[in-house]
């Protein structure tokens, strides 16, 4: 997919890979363009980001995706995290993106339910259970030719898991989706604080906008006696939202049914089950709603999941 020589090519007439100088810009020029046009129909790109690793990140993607589409909005989730991409398990879904004949050979997402499309870059990769050993340059190059081939069509958000910190792939995202925003997501304990000061650092730095804060896994609701146990303590991502003047969006608290949702393919978070948690979620998916409302289209929603082939049909 990415040129094997990434983006790191000289500045000589003819690079190492025998490409001159002006192929390589007209071919960089293409590249641009297919980018604009696949991400012009989009009304919010939301970059959903971590300091630290296990925060409870994709959980929080995957639910904002089925929570929006819920809602009746048009929903694209994109997962770029190039070595532990979890999207496609926690939605259960199988399938492999194909270009598309009638599409100029642009390649259109699968489709988990009507208004929820998806796409993770393991679905370029043939075999999903091989690590990925890429340097930087070209971990860059594959995600913007992966925006670039994507043919979204009309969307009232797309929601893009990175990899936790501040690396190659949420850089690439900034670079090359105009106007996205952040959503950074953190538990509340010390150490994974610490990471998420360097999160915001990076969006000021790189001028992306936050739109907000949530603190995950914040205390434990004992499903037996219904006390509160604050295994990671709580307050601390409010704390840093304060800090850096950021809206803080709202508190997840730990509950088991989303590890054992996550792992069995029925996210928990957007379900229709009563609980702390779920309730939780709503207030945050609202308060997104409430700071990034995009004008609704009103589509017809299948709650199932779908057959994940990319017909847009349901099982
Ligand atoms: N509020 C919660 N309560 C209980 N378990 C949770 C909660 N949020 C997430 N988890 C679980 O924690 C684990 C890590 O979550 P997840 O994979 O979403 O984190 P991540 O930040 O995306 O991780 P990575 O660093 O691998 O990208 C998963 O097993 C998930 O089900």
């Amino acid at each position: 997919m990415a040129d094997s020589c990434g983006s790191s090519c000289s500045s000589a007439k003819t690079s190492n890979c025998g490409t001159t100088r002006e192929a390589q810009d007209a071919a960089l020029a293409q590249q641009e363009n297919a980018i604009t046009r696949s991400l012009g129909k989009i009304k919010n790109k939301i970059l959903v980001m971590s300091g630290k690793g296990g925060v409870g990140k994709s959980t929080v993607s995957v639910s904002l995706a089925l929570g929006l589409a819920q809602r009746g909005y048009m929903v694209g989730l994109m997962d770029v995290d190039i070595h532990g991409p979890d999207v496609v398990r926690m939605l259960n879904m199988k399938g492999s993106l194909e270009p598309s004949a009638t599409a100029g050979g642009l390649v259109p997402p699968l489709y988990y339910n009507d208004n929820l499309k998806v796409v993770s870059l393991e679905y370029m990769l043939k075999d999903r259970d091989q690590a990925i050993i890429w340097r930087g340059p070209l971990k860059i190059q594959a995600i913007r030719q992966f925006v670039a081939d994507m043919d979204w069509g009309e969307l009232d958000y797309l929601i893009i898991d990175a990899p936790p910190g501040t690396g190659d792939e949420p850089l690439s995202v900034a670079q090359t989706i105009p106007n996205v925003k952040a959503i950074v997501v953190t538990t509340p304990q010390k150490v994974a604080l610490a990471d998420v000061r360097k999160s915001i650092n990076f969006c000021k730095t790189v001028n992306v906008e936050i739109t907000g804060v949530i603190e995950n896994m914040s205390g434990f609701v004992c499903p037996h006696c219904n006390q509160t146990v604050d295994i990671f303590k709580t307050g601390g991502g409010e704390e840093v939202a304060r800090e850096f003047d950021l809206p803080f969006l709202g508190r997840i608290p730990m509950d088991p049914r989303i590890v054992v949702a996550g792992d069995d393919g029925t996210p928990y978070l957007s379900s229709s089950e009563e609980s702390p948690a779920t309730k939780a979620f709503a207030g945050v998916l609202q308060a997104i709603e409430n700071r990034l409302p995009p004008v609704k289209t009103p589509v017809s929603l299948n709650i199932a999941g779908g057959c994940g082939c990319g017909c847009g049909g349901s099982n």
